[in-house]
């Protein structure tokens, strides 16, 4: 039975924070002098946009079946990931039943992987995957939770990543990630002063609120493991993506070396059950945080959810707003979700991917209940108040 046919896929670049939200204007604390890889070239210290954090911009995907129904995505990879999405991916999908998600996901990896695997294809491949899963749920009239199996909990409950965990705390939080500002080019004394941050950030939210560092590939394993240990005294829960995400044995010597207790999470730049299974059976972490946008869609996070559930690991998504909501609350093994405040200061709760989604939801009092998901599909619309710019056709 087929409930209609995809008649049409397009795919649109779009500018100004949303699924790219690191395309923020100046002054906002997420390009404050954040610790990367690139920290090792002075020029490129100070702002991540200065290397080209937001050169891509948004990705828009929009999939339209024949009687009209349009599901819709969005993911970071702008106008090279239009480009796949139009002149490769659409193939695997026009003509098809939107119910076939598995072959169409199948024959897009494997049809792209002597250029895919990774990176921008797999980007290009998620958004696609997530428009499906959209269009699915808006043509059943489901929301997406409940085509996954249903909710296994009536709510979520969030950690705030953001540089102010104290406010993060005050608006009902259940933790604060904090981004680490300096790494290993700027010696002991940048070590100090993260160590610092930390110490006063716990001081302020007293001794049980969770703090985490994210340190966005910047380190190695030993600058990591000194961190890990200083931070220790001040109740760091864990250290995310202390090291490149190619570098799994490092991240197997980072979990053997840190404190008893301390958590070593990474995945937000990784891909596919076959990247994750690296991960898992490495022993590399203790939570997995795969960008549902990233990873290869709702499809593939499936796959890498079952293999960590069997490992006996947790899934916590990277970001991801609606995509993850969708997902972590059918999942035991995704106990709580992430939540990127977006706001400049960061003071406020806003939505992740503002402006670029209708009718997100955003955490109140730090939780959000199932039933806020209850609409079709993902339950957001475009919002066509922000301009959409399609570079290829097909
Ligand atoms: C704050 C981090 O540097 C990055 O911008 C976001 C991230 O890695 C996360 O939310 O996790
Ligand atoms: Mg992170």
């Amino acid at each position: 039975m087929m409930l209609a046919k995809i008649k049409h896929v397009r795919a649109f670049v779009v500018r100004g924070g949303g699924a790219d939200y690191h395309d923020q204007e100046e002054g906002h604390w997420i390009d404050d002098h954040i610790a990367t890889p690139m920290a090792r070239y002075p020029e490129y210290r100070q702002s991540r946009q200065s290397f080209g954090i937001n050169v891509l911009g948004t990705l828009v995907v929009e999939i339209e079946a024949d009687d009209g129904t349009i599901g819709f995505a969005v993911t970071t990879g702008g106008e090279p990931a239009c480009y796949i999405v139009e002149k490769h991916l659409a193939r695997f999908l026009e003509g098809r039943n939107p119910a076939d998600y598995e072959k169409i996901w199948d024959q897009m990896y494997f049809s792209t992987q002597y250029y895919g695997r990774k990176g921008l294809v797999i980007n290009a491949i998620s958004g696609v995957d997530l428009a499906l899963w959209d269009l699915l749920g808006k043509l059943r009239q489901e929301p997406v939770y409940h085509l996954l199996g249903g909710a296994v909990r009536d709510e979520l409950q969030f950690y705030a990543t953001g540089a102010r965990p104290d406010v993060a705390k005050e608006l009902g939080f259940i933790g604060g990630k904090l981004p680490l500002h300096h790494g290993p080019a700027e010696g002991l004394e940048g070590l100090h002063k993260n160590v610092a941050l930390l110490a006063d950030m716990r001081e302020k939210v007293g001794p049980d609120f969770w703090l985490m560092y994210d340190c966005w590939m910047a380190l190695d394993v030993d600058y990591a493991t000194r961190l890990a240990i200083a931070c220790h005294d001040h109740g760091l829960k864990w250290i995310e993506e202390a090291i490149s995400p190619d570098d799994y044995w490092g991240y197997a010597e980072l979990k053997r070396n840190v404190p008893k207790g301390m958590l070593v999470t990474t995945g937000e730049h990784e891909a596919t059950r076959w990247g994750f299974r690296m991960l898992l059976e490495m022993d590399c972490c203790d939570i997995i945080q795969p960008d549902v946008g990233w990873c290869g869609g709702v499809t593939e996070l499936l796959k890498i959810s079952a293999l960590a559930d069997a490992k006996g690991k947790m899934v916590v998504p990277h970001g991801s707003s609606v995509y993850s909501y969708h997902f972590v609350v059918t999942r035991h093994n995704s106990p709580f979700a992430e939540f990127l405040m977006m706001h400049p200061g960061p003071t406020e709760v806003v939505p992740m991917f503002a402006p670029q989604l209708l009718g997100e939801p955003v955490p109140v009092n730090g939780r959000l209940k199932a039933s806020a998901l209850d609409k079709p599909g993902f339950g957001v619309e475009l919002n066509r108040a922000v301009p959409l710019h399609r570079p290829y056709t097909h």
